[in-house]
């Protein structure tokens, strides 16, 4: 499976299969990340104004030397910026250096105050989807795609029965620990592509060093990563995200690799036994936004 893969999103356009994260990656070292995948095949680049990163981003995209239109870039709206959409929008294209976003999430369904101390309950995030909405539908040449991030199916409904455009992705946290099956095949359902977060499980994660992992990983002969980074994009209409600071991990993280539904199943499997979330939605202050497992 070549790592130039890429899936059809409802507006039309082509959002590749695999992309780099950056999320933790630091001053000083994601410029470079950011030049060195766009150099060796990368065709996609996440960031979000809550990583502080985007200038750096940015800087490591002008280094690289790509064409702006040889790759796809998504940001997103930060939680303390619901009160102001459209500014922030021009903040983010202004600090990356672009004119226009692929794809523009809202990062999470829970407006915050200023200082992301807590909850700004004076907002609804229906609101601030509709604004999103607006802007799109004025700037298209601006804002290419809108979707949305950790949103349950709860929350996915509620959005779907209210608003004339589905949003092109919603950003989800997805590895063997943390499957989320009914949320994706919902997804996939209504059109939306789903893009997986955190599939090695984050920093530190134990996956890789699960057993089943480490069995599957031996038998195609690539890393633990590429099994778990390839478990997501094997999945149809799912594209993947895949952080490191790291030159010959950012190399050997985009081989792709297909797997049998059988190895798909026992890798899934994990989660009967050892589930947990990298990203709780309790940290908003808004509760479990309807995700089940944080309920
Ligand atoms: N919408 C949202 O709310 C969220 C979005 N995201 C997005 O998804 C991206 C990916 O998720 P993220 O949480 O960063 O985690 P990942 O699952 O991508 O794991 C990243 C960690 O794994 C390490 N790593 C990378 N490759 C390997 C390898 N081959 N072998 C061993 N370790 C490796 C990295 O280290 P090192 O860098 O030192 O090489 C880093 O510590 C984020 O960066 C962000 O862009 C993530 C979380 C939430
Ligand atoms: O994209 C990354 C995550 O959503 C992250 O921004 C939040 O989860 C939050 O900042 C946190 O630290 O828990």
């Amino acid at each position: 499976m070549p790592a130039s893969k890429s899936v059809k999103l409802n507006t039309g356009a082509e959002m590749p299969t695999l992309g780099l994260g950056t999320w933790k990656s630091g001053t000083g070292e994601v410029a470079h990340a950011v030049e060195f995948a766009l150099k060796n095949g990368y065709t996609h680049i996440d960031t979000a104004t809550a990583y502080e990163n985007e200038a750096e981003v940015g800087a490591g995209i002008q280094a690289s030397g790509v064409p702006r239109e040889s790759f796809f870039l998504t940001t997103k709206l930060n939680n303390n910026d619901h009160k102001r959409v459209a500014e922030a929008l021009e903040v983010s294209l202004k600090a990356l250096k672009t004119d226009y976003l692929d794809l523009w999430l809202m990062h999470w369904p829970a407006p915050m105050v200023q200082d992301l101390s807590g909850p700004e309950r004076s907002i609804d995030w229906l609101d601030t989807w509709k604004t999103m909405v607006k802007i799109y539908k004025e700037n298209p040449q601006k804002v290419k795609a809108i979707g949305v991030s950790n949103f349950s199916i709860d929350y996915l409904k509620r959005l779907l029965a209210d608003s004339d455009v589905v949003p092109a992705v919603n950003q989800i946290e997805l590895h063997p620990s943390c499957t989320q099956e009914e949320l994706v095949e919902f997804c996939r359902e209504k059109g939306i592509v789903v893009t997986a977060y955190s599939p090695l499980g984050s920093n530190g994660s134990p996956l890789l060093q699960n057993p089943i992992v480490n069995k599957i990983a031996e038998s195609h002969g690539v890393s633990p990563a590429n099994v778990l980074i390839s478990l997501q994009a094997n999945k149809p209409g799912v594209t993947v995200l895949s952080k490191s600071v790291t030159d010959a991990r950012i190399k050997a993280n985009a081989k792709l690799i297909d797997l049998k539904l059988e190895e798909i199943k026992e890798l899934q499997d994990i989660d009967k036994t050892e589930h947990f979330r990298i990203c709780h939605p309790d940290w908003t202050g808004w509760g479990s936004l309807g995700f089940p497992d944080c309920e």
